[in-house]
C-alpha cells in the first residue's frame, strides 16, 4: 500500500472510532436514563399498591395512626372553625397538626397552597407559650403577620440586622430562657427547602438551622416545603437533625388547575393581542393573574402592551428598585392591580391565594419550575388556569440560559416534550416527571378536555435532507441557527417536492433534538450566547434510514379554551358585592388584604348557602369573622334574598363571643437577602 492510502484509511478508522465512541457515549447516558426510569417506576409501583388501601388521594408515609381520636380534637375544631374561619381540614393537615400536637417532629411535603400554614398555626395557637416560625423572605413574613393578625392572633416579626438567627447571641440567650420556662412549644421552618442546595431556592443561611433541634431537642419542629423530590426530603431530615420525623408526603396533583398549551404566533403583536383577549374575556371582573416573561425587557414591554388594550397590568423584575417592586406587589396583593407581569423574580414570595390565571408569554426552564410557577394559580383551591404560549423559536433564547447548569438541556428538553406533546394529558406529565402513580384528569387540561384528531405524519425523507444539510453546512466549517436551518431547508425541500410548513419545520427539528439525531452547540459573543443547531450522536442512523420519523400534526382547530371552559366565578351579582365589601373592610380595617377578611372559596359559600342570620353565618366563616363583620355581610346578603332576618335573630347572634387567645406568634427571618 502506498503511504496515502495507509494515512488516509487511518483517518477513516480514527472518524469511524470517534464515531462509535460517540454512540457508546450516547448508549451508556441512555442506559443510566433507564435505570433512573426504573427505579422511579419501581417506586410508584409500590406506591400504588401503598395507595390501594387510602381512601383519598393523599398519601402518607407513616403507619402510625394520626387520624385521632385525640384529646384535644374538640377544642382544635373549635379554633379551625371560629378563628381560622375554615370549616373542613383539607388533605392531611388535621393528621400532621396531630402529630405536632403529640410532640414529634414532622417533614410536611404538600402542594403549593394545600395549606401548610394552618398546620403549624393551629397548634402554635392551641398550646401555650410562643412558636417560632421561620421564613425566608421580608414578604413572607409580612404577609403572615398580617393574616394572623387579622385574626386576633399575636404575631411579632424578628428581622434584626443580625443576618444568622444562629449566630445572634442575644436572640439564642432569649430563646435559651424562653424555653426554659417551658414556653417554647413549637419550631416552624416554612419554605424547607430553602436548606437544600438541591432545592431551587437555596439560601446559606438556612443551612445552619440545624442548631435548632440541637439546642431544643424535646421542642417539635415542623419542616414545610412544595418540594417533592426524594433528593431534598433526605437533605432536609438531614440539615435539620429531625431524622426521626413523622414524615407527610400529599400528592403533587393540583385538581383545580385547568392545564392548557397554546400554539404561539411569531409576530409578538398577535401574541399580546391573544392574551388581552384571553384576560377580558374570561376574567371581565379583574381576577388577579400573573403573566410570567422570558426576559426583563419583554416584561415591561408586554405590560405596556396589556395596559394600551384596557388591562390594569404592571411590570416585576429583579432590575428594579426594591421600593418599586414592592409597590406593584402591593398594588396586585390589594386588588388594585389586575395582572403582574413578571420574570422568574416574581417567584416564592407570593401568598395571593386568589389568582385565577397564570400565563407563559414563553416556556419555563424546567418542567419543576413550570410547576412552581404555574402552581401560584388557584391556591385557594378554587377552578384556575395555565396556559403557557409555546413556540420552537423560543426553545433555543431558553437552552443558552441554562445549558452551562447541570442537567440544563435534558431539564429543559423535558419541557418541550411537554409542550410538543398532542396525546399526552398534561397532568400525566406531571406525575411522570416527579415519579407519582396516575390519577385522574377528569378533563382539566386541554389535551383531555378538547378532542383534536391527531395524525402522525412520515417526515423521514425531510429528516434525512436536514442531516445532510447539516453535514455540508458542517464539512464547510459554518454554523446553523435553529432560524437558519429553516430558511435553508425551505428552499432545499424543493428538491423532494415536498412542502413542510415553517412550523412543521421546526416542529422537526425539535423532535429531532429531542431524539438525539440533532445537538445544540453554544457559542459565546461578547453579548450573548448563541445557540447552534448540529449534528448529534444518531445522525448516522436517519442517513441510513435506520430510523422512521413521524411528526404529529392536530387536524382539526382546536375551540378557544376559555369559551368552553365553564367558570363558577365572578358571576353573579352578590359574588361581586361581597367582593366589593371585602375590598371596602380591608381599607377601613387598614393593613389587611381584601382575602384575610374573606376569602374567595368563603364567598363562593356564602352565595350558595345564603346564610340569613349571624347565627347561620358563624356556621360559614366562624366567630371571629362574624363578629368583626358579620353585619355587613348579612346585610349584603339579605339585599338579594327575599326573606330578612328577625331582630331577635341579629341580636342573638352579636352576644356570641368568640374566646379569646393570649398565644404568641413570632415569625424570624433567616435572611436579608431578597432575590
Ligand atoms: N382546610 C382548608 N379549607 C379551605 N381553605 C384552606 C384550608 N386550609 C388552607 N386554606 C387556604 O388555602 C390557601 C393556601 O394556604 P397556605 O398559604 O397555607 O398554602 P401553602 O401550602 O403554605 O402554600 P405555599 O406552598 O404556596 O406556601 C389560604 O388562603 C388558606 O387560607
Ligand atoms: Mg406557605
Amino acid at each position: 500500500m502506498e503511504n496515502y492510502e495507509v494515512l488516509e484509511e487511518l483517518h477513516n478508522v480514527e472518524a469511524e472510532i470517534e464515531d462509535v465512541q460517540e454512540q457508546i457515549r450516547a448508549l451508556i447516558e441512555k442506559q443510566e436514563r433507564l435505570y433512573e426510569r426504573k427505579s422511579e417506576l419501581n417506586s410508584i409501583l409500590e406506591a400504588c399498591k401503598e395507595s390501594e388501601n387510602e381512601v383519598n388521594n393523599a398519601s402518607s408515609s407513616t403507619v402510625e395512626n394520626w387520624d385521632g381520636p385525640f384529646e384535644w380534637d374538640s377544642e382544635a375544631a373549635d379554633l379551625r372553625l371560629n378563628i381560622f374561619g375554615i370549616s373542613s381540614y383539607r388533605a392531611n393537615q388535621k393528621e400532621i397538626i396531630n402529630a405536632i400536637l403529640s410532640g414529634r417532629d414532622v417533614l410536611v411535603i404538600m402542594a403549593a397552597g394545600g395549606g401548610k400554614s394552618l398546620c403549624y398555626q393551629l397548634p402554635a395557637v392551641l398550646r401555650n407559650g410562643i412558636a417560632l416560625v421561620v421564613s425566608p423572605l421580608l414578604s413572607l413574613i409580612q404577609d403572615q403577620v398580617m393574616g394572623l393578625t387579622a385574626l386576633g392572633i399575636p404575631a411579632y416579626m424578628l428581622t434584626s440586622t443580625t443576618k444568622k438567627i444562629s449566630k445572634s447571641k442575644r436572640f439564642m440567650s432569649k430563646l435559651e430562657k424562653c424555653h426554659h420556662a417551658g414556653r417554647l412549644s413549637l419550631i416552624s421552618i416554612d419554605e424547607a427547602h430553602c436548606c437544600s442546595q438541591w432545592g431551587h431556592d437555596f439560601r446559606p443561611d438556612y443551612k445552619n438551622l440545624g442548631i435548632l433541634k440541637t439546642q431544643f431537642p424535646n421542642v417539635p419542629m415542623v419542616a414545610l416545603t412544595a418540594t417533592a423530590t426524594q433528593r431534598v426530603q433526605n437533605d432536609l431530615v438531614e440539615m435539620l437533625h429531625i431524622r426521626r420525623c413523622v414524615k407527610f408526603v400529599s400528592t403533587v396533583n393540583r385538581p383545580n388547575l385547568f392545564y392548557m398549551v397554546k400554539e404561539k404566533s411569531s409576530v409578538s403583536k398577535v401574541v399580546v393581542d391573544e392574551i388581552a383577549e384571553f384576560i377580558k374575556e374570561s376574567y371581565p371582573n379583574r381576577e388577579s393573574g400573573i403573566v410570567y416573561c422570558f426576559s426583563r425587557k419583554e416584561c415591561e414591554l408586554v405590560a405596556k402592551e396589556l395596559r394600551e388594550r384596557g388591562i390594569s397590568a404592571g411590570h416585576y423584575h429583579a432590575d428594579m428598585d426594591v421600593n418599586d417592586r414592592e409597590k406593584v406587589h402591593m398594588r396586585w396583593s390589594s386588588n388594585k392591580l389586575q395582572v403582574i407581569v413578571g420574570t422568574v423574580a416574581f417567584g416564592m414570595g407570593i401568598n395571593k391565594p386568589d389568582v385565577r390565571f397564570v400565563i407563559h408569554h414563553s416556556l419555563s426552564k424546567s418542567m419543576e419550575t413550570y410547576y412552581q410557577e404555574s402552581g401560584r394559580a388557584g391556591r385557594d383551591g378554587l377552578p384556575s388556569e395555565c396556559l403557557l404560549y409555546f413556540r420552537p423559536g423560543d426553545v433555543p433564547r431558553q437552552s443558552s440560559m441554562v445549558f452551562y447548569e447541570n442537567s440544563g438541556l435534558q431539564n429543559l428538553y423535558d419541557i418541550v416534550r411537554f409542550c410538543q406533546s398532542k396525546r399526552q394529558c398534561r397532568r400525566s406529565a406531571f406525575f411522570r416527571h416527579f415519579a407519582e402513580p396516575l390519577q385522574e384528569c377528569n378533563g382539566m387540561c386541554d389535551i383531555c378536555a378538547f378532542s383534536s384528531e391527531v395524525k402522525e405524519v412520515d417526515v423521514s425523507r425531510h429528516a434525512k435532507l436536514m442531516v445532510s444539510l447539516l453535514q455540508d453546512i458542517q464539512a464547510s466549517d459554518q454554523r446553523s441557527t435553529m432560524l437558519q436551518l429553516v430558511e435553508k431547508m425551505k428552499t432545499k425541500q424543493k428538491e423532494i417536492g415536498s412542502d413542510l410548513k415553517r412550523e412543521e419545520m421546526e416542529q422537526l427539528i425539535l423532535h429531532l433534538l429531542l431524539e438525539r439525531v440533532l445537538k445544540e452547540e453554544f457559542q459565546h459573543t461578547a453579548y450573548s450566547t448563541n445557540a447552534y443547531i448540529t449534528l448529534g450522536p444518531l445522525a448516522k442512523q436517519i442517513l441510513q434510514g435506520k430510523k422512521t420519523v413521524k411528526l404529529e400534526v392536530s387536524t382539526e382547530q382546536k375551540t378557544k379554551a376559555s369559551e368552553r371552559l365553564k367558570r363558577c366565578l365572578g358571576s353573579s351579582g352578590l359574588e361581586l358585592k361581597l367582593d366589593e365589601l371585602r375590598k371596602e373592610l380591608s381599607s377601613i380595617h387598614g393593613g389587611i388584604l381584601p382575602h384575610s377578611v374573606l376569602s374567595t372559596q368563603q364567598i363562593s359559600l356564602l352565595c350558595s348557602q345564603k346564610p340569613n342570620s349571624l347565627e347561620q353565618l358563624e356556621k360559614v366563616i366562624g366567630k371571629l369573622k362574624t363578629e368583626k363583620y358579620g353585619n355587613k355581610i348579612l346585610e349584603q346578603i339579605l339585599n338579594y334574598s327575599d326573606f330578612k332576618p328577625t331582630d331577635e335573630q341579629v341580636s342573638d347572634g352579636r352576644a356570641a363571643k368568640r374566646s379569646k387567645t393570649k398565644k404568641n406568634l413570632v415569625l424570624i427571618e433567616s435572611s436579608e437577602d431578597e432575590a
